[in-house]
């Protein structure tokens, strides 16, 4: 890495901006509020976090009285740190820290995000060729009917590109489809539909080493945000025809079937698996995840390998294609990468109200997480076949399931003038930041 850039120089100022205001909001901490009102306050606020994690784990993990009560709690404790706070007369000096310690915040994570991109720069596309016979899938009813409400059929026919529209009145077999196109002689494959389908045609593309084309139009369209592809207008995504380069990425199988994305077992895979999620996925998420965290239910429980290492008894399991940001492995978000050869992998084991007041303070440091990459992923179960979540399609896969990385093997088209990914969220590691400061160039 070449140092002392321009980037460089911008990240150590902020990150020495960061520790200036940081330091100055625990100075006044000390003197100020500790010498005048006394470790008491603190101990409130260390209790307040505590409560509200219990309260928010009975949230998810109880049905019933039990609930409410865990929701009275999240939100009453705040409320009580509040007033408790106001009435010891600690507003100015709280506005005061508080300013500071948000002028640190603000300044640190834009100081860790200019190291960020510069390190997870993606790689250069390669310039390509217009291909002669492009043969794109589309699913009119993917994202609630993008396909029609964007033009995409007209738009690509006269981008030259022959359109395959699926009928959706029956199950296809998209892979086939596209098996077909390439002994028709198509020399690039797209698709114009969700997560799932892109995988199954992106594994035929890999397989012919013919470039593959991603048209975001289906609903979440998480593989076209990892590539940085417009995602308002589906459409762009077919500028890659006239005026394209190529990625070279990474694709993922979980028992010999492509995924872009994810992976899911244990709980989220059994709520996909519900025929009331499509319809109501929040709801039906409260609903199920106390029966499917419930330690005594008679799930047969998971256990998993990653290159060979025991992880963790998982209640839930992601396996992703490609390790997510380490700030998002909860939520789902994105990855700033998809060319690093490697799976990720996240175990989630909560086992009571410690554990998850635990996960609440510590997030992804809590014990309840274990965080790993690896090349090859086995889940077994005292079970014949157990569900998956592959892409957010619900599946039942036969035992022992293994996951494996296929480093390298898809060529995605993508058009030269893309937005890009958005930024990556950044986690405030202040060791990290440290080092940006005062520590030589590029060592974060
Ligand atoms: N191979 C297929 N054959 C027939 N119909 C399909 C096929 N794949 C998907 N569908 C139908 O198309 C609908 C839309 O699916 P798709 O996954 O493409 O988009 P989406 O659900 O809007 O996007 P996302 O996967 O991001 O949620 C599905 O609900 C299903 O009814």
């Amino acid at each position: 890495m070449a140092a002392d850039t321009k980037h460089d120089r911008r990240a150590r100022t902020l990150a020495q901006l960061a520790v200036v205001c940081a330091a100055a909001s625990l100075v006044y901490l000390v003197a100020v509020v500790l010498l005048h009102e006394g470790l008491q306050l603190l101990a409130v606020g260390v209790a307040t976090v505590i409560l509200a994690g219990v309260g928010a784990w009975w949230v998810v993990s109880r049905r019933g009285p039990i609930r409410w009560i865990g929701a009275a709690i999240a939100v009453a404790a705040p409320v009580a740190m509040i007033v408790l706070y106001a009435h010891r007369g600690v507003w100015f000096d709280g506005i005061v820290m508080l300013a500071l310690w948000t002028l640190g915040v603000v300044c640190a994570r834009s100081a860790l995000r200019t190291a960020a991109a510069r390190r997870n720069a993606v790689a250069e596309g390669t310039p390509a060729t217009p291909p002669h016979h492009a043969v794109l899938i589309m699913n009119p009813k993917s994202g609630g009917g993008k396909v029609e409400e964007f033009d995409l059929v007209a738009k690509a026919k006269a981008l030259g590109a022959e359109v395959v529209l699926l009928d959706v009145s029956q199950s296809q077999d998209v892979a086939a489809i596209a098996r077909q196109a390439v002994k028709d002689g198509a020399d690039l494959l797209g698709v114009a539909g969700g997560d799932g389908t892109q995988a199954l045609v992106a594994a035929v593309a890999a397989e012919h080493n013919l470039p593959f084309l991603v048209i975001s139009a289906g609903t979440r369209n998480h593989f076209a945000m990892d590539l940085g592809l417009d995602r308002d207008d589906p459409s762009k995504c077919l500028d890659a025809l006239r005026d394209g380069e190529d990625l070279r990425i990474d694709l993922a199988t979980v028992a010999d079937r492509p995924f872009v994305n994810t992976a899911s077992f244990g709980a989220y895979a059994q709520i996909v698996q519900s025929p009331e999620y499509r319809d109501s996925k929040s709801e039906t998420m409260l609903n199920k995840l106390p029966d499917l965290l419930d330690q005594n239910s008679d799930d047969p429980p998971l256990t998993a390998q990653a290159d060979g290492e025991p992880v963790p008894p998982p209640q839930v399991l992601l396996v992703t294609n490609n390790p997510y940001a380490e700030t998002e492995t909860l939520g789902g978000g994105r990855r700033p990468r998809l060319d690093r050869g490697v799976l990720g992998v996240v175990a989630i084991h909560v086992d009571g109200s410690k554990a998850a007041a635990e996960l609440a303070v510590l997030g992804t440091r809590s014990n309840a997480i274990t965080v790993r990459t690896a090349h090859e992923v086995r889940v077994e179960a005292d079970a014949d076949t157990i569900p998956v979540a592959v892409d957010g399609e619900a599946l039942d896969l036969p035992t022992p399931v293994i996951c494996v990385l296929h480093p390298g093997v898809l060529r995605v088209r993508v058009p030269r003038n893309r937005p890009g990914p958005p930024p990556e969220p950044v986690k405030i590691d202040w060791r990290a930041i440290g080092n940006l400061a005062f520590g030589r160039f590029g060592a974060d």
